[in-house]
């Protein structure tokens, strides 16, 4: 038995940041020597941020990482922390395509170039790399073999597969590297890590979170601990990064699938345990081809039974509601604060979309960098006032009042000699009136605008183009009307249990959905009841059915066509909403990918 004292660090590392990434991984490589590691790990490109998307294509960035990740290994050297072994995701590129891409790739490289790079290839042959770094130096590295293609990812877009497994013997253990996506797929390397004789398999991630991703990892990484035959450490990413949040939530699994350890949800942490590991044996002269095995560091830095044992402490689990609010709540703050913004601002209709919007951003933000606008126009409700007057006063955000009615006076009376207003013309007016007031605000004091549709809403087309779709990030854009609702409640909750007051006004909970632009109109009039409508778009948006399969899912014919007609012919406004949190298997965006010029009807399967 060798005890090895793991560190795991999941950090919020920033795209493009490479300064502040390295700074984060000296500040925890820091803690973590304090803490008596062996070895303290970081996830997935953490050194650049991830996705990088594009940027992988860009010499300049690439060359950026590859300098960056050698200057971090001085650093860390000169930082006294040069004994301590620090294995970090980053972005590097093949340099050796003989000995660095299979055959065929290696075939392709060398042969098949055009103006664009190798063909069939990403230009510059990006890869997503894990570095070990000790003494001052790169000791040791590893390329993801697995890139996920699908879903959010366009991995062969932006990466080269790698082709070697790297085992590095540190702290007397014999501990296989692999990436993410290498966790996903069957075969590859984490049976050609049991093969070699790994003792240990560690799995630098950048895992973004999707509502009951917790499970099927900790699912996951059980079985493959069994695969592997040792215990494996699962290290994921945390932070917001445009429409993806990562959630964290690291953990350690024996090899006989027992959780060992489990981080924090949705923040920072630093995960240190200690691991009495089997030796396998492990023979450096015996290894199955394409393993290299590297020696960092041959025994642990101070022995198992000299130093007292650190105790794991166990983190609060979130239940699911509260994990939707967490991601919702991280990935609008870390927007807000990646792209330089102090303060948001929004329309508040007092209506239980803006008041679920501006009660995230005051958790993410703080009330007073939280602006809500009142917008009456002449068939505002009475409570559509007080009911955002007891937002504001529960919350505390900054709350302000601006009549639209001689704006949109003005403006209709402008209009009306050049062209006869339609009644739609005439309710979307309103809308963008408020817009527009809306990104005058933002223009002048540098608020960012959120938009407060939820998904149901964008399913459908039911929103103003130009109008309550303007804004620069939509925090509901994944979040169908019915958790709409849950979540207020929720988070209510959660207030009353901690003795706090409720942010969100019952009356905004409770009342009938409406857009409030013609005398009367509700939601309704125009859509079939939420329940109706949120059943039907997790068969046909996340689920992608067709119309006999929703048919057999018993839902009636008429609403069927109706919906998705809605559903097809809101794509293009759909193409041009902000960005919002991730929170489905299917989101908008990246997930769901449809030409907005089609002629093709669901109805055409009849
Ligand atoms: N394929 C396409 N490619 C490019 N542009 C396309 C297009 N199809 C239509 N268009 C354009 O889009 C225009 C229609 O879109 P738009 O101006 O937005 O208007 P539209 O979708 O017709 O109306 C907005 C609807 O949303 C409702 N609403 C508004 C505000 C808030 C809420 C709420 O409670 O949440 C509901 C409102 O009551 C109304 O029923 C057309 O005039 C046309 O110019
Ligand atoms: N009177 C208003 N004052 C300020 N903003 C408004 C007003 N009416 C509408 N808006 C803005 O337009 C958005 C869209 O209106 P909509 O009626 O869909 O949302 P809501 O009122 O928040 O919720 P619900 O759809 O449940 O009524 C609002 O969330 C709000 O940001
Ligand atoms: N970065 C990755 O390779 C992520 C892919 C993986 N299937 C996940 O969602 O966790």
């Amino acid at each position: 038995m060798t005890q090895l004292r793991l560190a795991l660090a999941q950090v919020n590392a920033t795209v493009g940041d490479l300064t502040a990434n390295a700074a984060l991984v000296r500040e925890h490589a820091a803690s973590a020597a304090a803490a008596g590691a062996d070895l303290v790990a970081f996830p997935e490109m953490v050194l650049t941020g991830y996705p990088v998307e594009d940027l992988s294509l860009r010499t300049s960035f690439v060359e950026a990482s590859r300098t960056a990740v050698q200057q971090l290994a001085r650093d860390l050297a000169a930082d006294g922390l040069g004994e301590l072994p620090v294995v970090v995701g980053y972005l590097d590129r093949v340099t050796d395509p003989e000995t660095q891409l299979d055959a065929e790739a290696a075939a392709r490289a060398g042969s098949g170039r055009d103006e664009r790079g190798v063909v069939g290839m990403p230009k510059g042959l990006p890869q997503n790399c894990a570095a070990v770094l000790h003494r001052g130096q790169v000791v040791a590295r590893y390329a993801k073999h697995h890139l996920p293609n699908y879903g959010v990812f366009d991995e062969f877009r932006f990466f080269v597969p790698g082709r070697d497994l790297l085992v590095a013997r540190i702290g007397g253990v014999d501990v296989a590297v692999v990436i993410c996506e290498d966790l996903w797929q069957d075969g590859g390397p984490v049976e050609r890590a049991r093969e070699a004789g790994a003792e240990l398999l560690l799995v630098l991630n950048g895992s973004p979170w999707e509502r009951d991703k917790d499970d099927t990892r900790l699912a996951l990484a059980q079985r493959r601990a069994a695969e592997a035959g040792c215990p494996l450490a699962f290290l994921n990413l945390v932070g917001g990064q445009d429409d993806l949040v990562f959630d964290g939530d690291s953990l350690v699994v024996a090899a006989d699938g027992e959780l060992l350890a489990r981080g924090a949800q949705f923040a920072e942490d630093l995960l240190v345990l200690d691991l009495d590991l089997p030796q396998n044996g492990l023979d450096p002269q015996a290894l199955p081809a394409g393993v290299q095995h590297v020696v960092v560091r041959d025994r642990p830095a101070s022995p198992g039974s000299k130093r007292p044992a650190v105790a794991v402490v166990e983190r609060e689990r979130l239940d699911p509601v509260g994990e939707v609010w967490a991601a919702l709540q991280l990935g609008l703050g870390d927007y807000v604060r990646k792209n330089g913004f102090r303060k948001v601002a929004l329309g508040l209709s007092g209506g239980i979309d803006s008041a679920l919007v501006a009660a995230i951003a005051v958790d993410a933000l703080g009330p007073e960098a939280v602006t809500g606008i009142s917008l009456p126009s002449s068939y505002s409700s009475e409570h559509s006032r007080t009911d955002a007057d007891d937002l504001a006063e529960r919350t505390g955000l900054d709350y302000r009042t601006i009549p639209i009615a001689p704006m949109v006076d003005a403006f209709t009376a402008g209009l009306s000699d050049a062209m006869k207003l339609s009644p739609v013309a005439e309710e979307n007016l309103q809308a963008r009136v408020r817009g527009t007031t809306l990104m005058a605000l933002s223009n002048s004091e540098g608020h960012l605008v959120l938009a407060t549709s939820n998904k149901s809403e964008l399913s459908v087309g039911y929103s103003t183009l130009y109008g309550d779709s303007v804004g620069g990030y939509a925090p509901l854009k994944d979040v169908p009307k019915m958790l709409v609702w849950e979540l207020a409640r929720w988070r209510n909750a959660q207030a009353e249990a901690r003795g706090e007051v409720p942010p969100i006004p019952e009356n905004s909970i409770s009342k009938v959905p409406s857009a409030e632009l013609r005398p009367g109109q509700t939601d309704q009039d125009s859509l079939p009841p939420y329940e109706v409508l949120d059943d039907m778009l997790e068969h046909y948006v996340v689920g992608a059915q067709g119309r006999s399969e929703l048919l057999a899912a018993g839902f009636e014919a008429e609403v069927v066509d109706e919906v998705v007609g809605l559903v097809d012919r809101a794509e293009w406004k759909r193409r041009q909403f902000a960005p919002g949190v991730k929170i489905s298997s299917v989101a908008f965006g990246r997930d769901r990918r449809l030409p907005i010029t089609t002629h093709w009807r669901e109805q055409q399967s009849r």
